[in-house]
């Protein structure tokens, strides 16, 4: 903002006057709507400039952005200007004497006047009559180039791809949903929390946990390393769920939820596994049916997809998938997925149906589908595109021994050959599991007995109901005695559920990995800055 065009220091009640129009410009709300913000003398974002169509000419109009592209003509030059606020480029008319540093990836400030453009990809243009290189940049070694350049390419250099406009696009994407999820649960009254990250248990006792150890470093008498369980004074674990933890604070305030970080030691090099990344995870309190649960997974996510559908960033996001070579699925299949997360009903079936429909069609299959077993991903995808078609498919009741210690055991079902639990996954066509919740074992005895047939609690003087907090092995990484304690004093029937939510922001942008929608991804044997 040009402080002395405005006489900001002069005038105080001014100044943050206009520093409040400016912020109200850049907000999420602003971006959304679409609303149009512009005054002279600030420099808008430019999002907000393509969107500003003024019949007149308007001077003084200040933008930053950096160099996208630049064509030379005789007298000029053409600059496409980006900033990561829309996936268009501004272009500005530079006269050639003014040119000077102004290379591609260049950070830079232009001066000059909005006026409507003769060109056909833009209504308006900036004709510059100030040019200021705030950060130079050398084109020839650049590595971003306007070029298509190939998603692995891209991903070799994390720190300069978010400056692509598709990356731009993806970053917003996320920061929309984030704002939209917030604003979901506030409405619902469900608190949100910071579980930490530390732990000192696998929650879901897979032992797919990174163990978290001091750095070493030498002493003072010169001997070298510290051991991995002296820091915490045993062995300490980063979070694969914050959910054990959030049952704790489900037990205090009600209805919470989180949305974090969490870390699997996962060897999957898959495009739906990374080793670091963020779930959003709910847990509802004095609730007795897994049908709750289910009601609000399904609810957030057509909260969610209905109130971003509306939104530019949407619209930018069907018009880039629209085009070849765009990074993403196409358009067509893109708009079916927002279709089908935007309907109401979506159908729930039981573990024990699925398998038959799935026996039913077996010969279609590498991997026999049998009771007890986990569905494998070609399961899942039969499952998610024949049962649901189009929307996401709740597949409930899994066997009780394929599934975590946690899960409350379901009331017998004659239709089923074994024992199952309250939970489910949601599946989705082409990604799959995108979801999964269950009802938690809110019953000491009940918990005991699981955790026993679990191994997740292996000493046996621990065994008979004597789970003391703080008492529990170090080693096995069941360190669980706080948790069996929430069973002891005032524990209502309660369920939850936990969302990968980089998964489903690659479902809904049909980003084709999920190393692609996040910005510094880390995956099995990949951690690159
Ligand atoms: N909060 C949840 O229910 C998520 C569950 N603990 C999981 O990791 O799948």
């Amino acid at each position: 903002m040009r402080r002395a065009a405005l006489g900001l220091a002069a005038w105080p009640a001014r100044r943050s006057a206009a520093i409040a129009r400016v912020s109200r410009c850049n907000s999420y709300a602003n971006r959304v709507i679409g609303r149009r913000c512009i005054s002279h003398h600030t420099n808008q974002s430019i999002a907000q400039l393509l969107q500003w169509k003024p019949a007149e000419k308007a001077d003084d109009v200040v933008v930053n952005g950096y160099v996208r592209s630049v064509r030379s003509m005789k007298a000029h030059r053409f600059v496409s200007l980006g900033d990561g606020s829309s996936l268009a480029p501004l272009q500005a008319l530079v006269h050639t004497d003014q040119a000077q540093g102004l290379a591609v990836g260049a950070a830079v400030r232009l001066t000059g006047s909005w006026v409507a453009s003769p060109g056909n990809s833009q209504s308006h243009e900036l004709h510059a009559s100030k040019v200021e290189v705030l950060g130079p940049s050398d084109p020839k070694t650049f590595p971003i180039q306007k070029k298509y350049q190939t998603p692995e390419y891209l991903r070799t250099m994390p720190h300069l791809r978010p400056r692509t406009p598709l990356q731009g696009l993806l970053l917003r994407l996320r920061s929309d949903a984030i704002a939209t999820l917030t604003h979901f649960f506030a409405s619902q009254r469900f608190t949100q929390t910071h579980p930490p990250i530390i732990t000192s248990s696998d929650c879901e006792g897979a032992g797919e946990v990174f163990t978290l150890a001091p750095a070493t470093k030498p002493d003072r008498s010169g001997s070298k390393s510290v051991p991995e369980d002296s820091f915490f004074r045993s062995k300490k674990y980063l979070t694969v769920s914050t959910q054990l933890h959030l049952e704790a604070l489900a037990q205090a305030v009600g209805n919470v939820w989180t949305l974090s970080p969490v870390f699997r030691a996962e060897q999957s090099d898959t495009s739906r596994h990374l080793s670091e990344f963020y779930m959003l995870e709910a847990e509802m309190s004095f609730v007795d049916n897994l049908e709750t649960v289910m009601d609000l997974t399904e609810n957030m996510l057509r909260s969610l997809s209905t109130s971003l559908f509306a939104t530019t960033t949407i619209q930018e996001l069907f018009s880039r998938s629209a085009q070849i070579g765009s990074g993403l699925a196409p358009a067509d299949e893109v708009k079916r997925r927002w279709e089908g997360l935007m309907q109401p009903s979506w159908p729930r079936i039981t573990y024990t149906e699925a398998i038959r429909l799935l026996q039913q069609k077996a010969e279609l299959f590498t991997l026999k589908p049998t009771w007890g077993a986990g569905l494998q991903s070609e399961h899942e995808k039969f499952l998610a595109e024949h049962v649901g078609g189009g929307k996401p498919v709740f597949v409930t009741n899994y066997p009780r021994d394929i599934k975590a210690f946690y899960m409350l055991e379901a009331q017998s079902d004659p239709q089923s050959p074994g024992a199952t639990v309250e939970c489910f996954d949601l599946l989705v066509p082409e990604l799959c599991e995108i979801a999964g919740g269950s009802m938690r074992e809110h019953r000491l005895p009940h918990l005991l007995d699981a955790m026993r047939r679990h191994g997740v609690v292996t000493p046996a003087s621990q065994m008979a109901g004597e789970i003391i907090a703080g008492q529990d092995s170090h080693d096995s990484g069941s360190n669980l005695g706080w948790y069996v304690d929430l069973r002891r004093w005032g524990c209502p029937p309660h369920g939850g559920f936990g969302l990968g939510f980089d998964r489903l922001l690659s479902y809904m942008a049909g980003v084709q990995t999920v190393r692609d929608i996040v910005a510094f991804p880390r995956w099995y044997g990949r951690c690159d800055c």
